[in-house]
């Protein structure tokens, strides 16, 4: 594989935000399933006009033509959901994840304020939004952490109604994990519904699908744009999309753990990794590890891991740990995996990332399952100006204004001076009757 060094390496690790790269099999889907090559804005478009227009006829339509399944019912019912049941070492496996991420976002400062000073009272009322959509990734894998990492956030904030969307997967059916994480989180909403239509159905509301205020997830190419597109109508927490990796590594890395790492998110449906070191013999080691590990992953994991290995991986070779770091700092990756002799010390550098993973225990897998912060988490380089899912996703700010008299007094010429400068001379003569009429 082409090794990038310098200039090459920064050109290929620049983000351009005007357009997500569309791959050539989702064009030849399309292509296949509407007789052109519609772009993925085009089907998001159609789709989500004609679940406005037509609710839940039109999610059945969907449902059947991209996911090959009519389901007798949208919504899960309770019998259903009390019913599902898995293994109990999976089992408690969900109920380790919950209670850890719960306690990680319980640590979270989320209150608001209201100080009684000088001017009077100011301060920020902080609430929960009343109902919010969870959408869960169910294309390729069912992703029953990704329920976690986005609905109890959520429960922490306070949301009182979670409404959950799931495609059906490989099996037929929403798995019963998902439904199983749903019931022991408190969830009782959960619809067998993926990709677009989904989003048109929380952002929209129809007869089965009561619509929300927010919707939170992450999903395929055709989510992400959705998301985009009902922006505006609800609101969205950030635009996480396939998942990315950049490993940094110097020459004390293990090649073995390197290339596990990166084959761990390849294995996600357009996945990029991506693997940065300072070493040309780890990469040429990791090269060989990669092709050695793919071989042994069983399929359809090795058929998955390979696209995104050959369609999207880069590998870049820096002189110093100060350019790898700038480098990564340019790609603003959705995970940052630091594997140095000190990853600590690389902590205070970096600027743009979803999440970091500091040394080899670290791994970005655990945290995809259990270590506690969400593993929803800003890719595309949108982590330049979006975050993780956290509590304050969750929850809307209002401003509480409380002046007093005396601070009137002091600071309303001032306001009214600004007012007419802005020639709003209502807003001035609003601010100067109280000053007249006060002693
Ligand atoms: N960034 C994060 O935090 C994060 C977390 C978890 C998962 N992910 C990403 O979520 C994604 C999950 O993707 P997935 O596909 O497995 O599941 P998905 O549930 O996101 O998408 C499946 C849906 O896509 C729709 N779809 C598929 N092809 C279509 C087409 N040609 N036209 C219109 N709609 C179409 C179908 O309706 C289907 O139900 C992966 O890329 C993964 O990396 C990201
Ligand atoms: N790595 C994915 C995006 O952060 C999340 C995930 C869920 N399950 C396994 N992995
Ligand atoms: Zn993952």
């Amino acid at each position: 594989m082409n090794i990038l060094k310098g200039e090459a390496a920064r050109a290929a690790l620049t983000r351009t935000f005007s357009e997500i790269p569309v791959p050539d099999s989702v064009l030849d889907r399309n292509e296949r399933l509407f007789g052109e090559r519609l772009t993925p804005e085009q089907v998001v478009d159609r789709i989500l006009k004609d679940v406005q227009a037509r609710g839940d006829d039109a999610l059945l339509d969907w449902t059947e033509r991209l996911d090959g399944f009519r389901p007798d019912r949208l919504e899960v019912t309770a019998d259903e959901l009390a019913a599902a049941s898995v293994a109990p070492e999976l089992h408690a496996a969900i109920e380790l994840a919950i209670s850890r991420v719960r306690a990680f976002y319980e640590q979270q400062p989320a209150h608001g304020f209201l100080n009684h000073g000088p001017d009077g009272a100011l301060g920020q009322l902080v609430r929960p939004l009343g109902r919010v959509g969870v959408y869960v990734p169910g294309g390729l894998a069912p992703l029953v952490s990704t329920l976690i990492h986005t609905a109890i956030p959520a429960q922490v904030a306070g949301v009182p109604e979670l409404v959950v969307c799931s495609p059906v997967g490989r099996d037929g059916d929403i798995h019963p994990a998902v439904l199983v994480a749903a019931r022991l989180i408190g969830v009782t909403r959960v619809f067998r519904l993926g990709g677009a239509q989904a989003i048109a159905a929380l952002a929209y509301g129809t007869a089965s699908v009561p619509g929300v205020d927010k919707i939170a997830g992450p999903g395929n190419l055709f989510v992400v744009i959705a998301k985009r597109m009902v922006f505006g109508q609800v609101g969205i927490e950030s635009l996480p999309g396939p998942t990315e990796t950049l490993v940094l590594a110097d020459d004390s890395a293990d090649a073995r753990y390197v290339a596990a790492d990166l084959l761990a998110q390849a294995e996600h449906l357009g996945a990029e990794p991506v693997l940065v070191s300072t070493s040309r013999e780890l990469l040429v080691a990791v090269q060989a590890e990669l092709n050695g590990q793919l071989e042994a992953l069983p399929e359809p994991n090795r058929g998955w891991a390979r696209d995104s290995v050959d369609a999207r991986m880069k590998i870049v070779l820096a002189d110093t740990l100060d350019e790898a770091l700038d480098l990564s700092n340019v790609y603003a990756p959705e995970h940052l995996c630091l594997l140095t002799r000190d990853p600590w010390s690389l902590l205070g550098r970096v600027q743009r990332a979803g999440g970091v993973f500091v040394g080899e225990s670290s791994m970005e897998a655990l945290g995809d399952y259990l270590a506690g912060p969400s593993h929803v988490m800003p890719t595309g380089g949108t982590a330049r100006f979006m975050s993780p899912v956290n509590v304050r996703d969750f929850q809307n700010i209002i401003s509480v204004v409380g002046i007093n008299e005396e601070t009137l007094r002091r600071v309303g010429p001032a306001a009214a001076l600004l007012a007419r400068t802005e020639g709003l001379e209502a807003h001035a003569r609003a601010i100067e009757s109280r000053l007249n009429t006060q002693g």
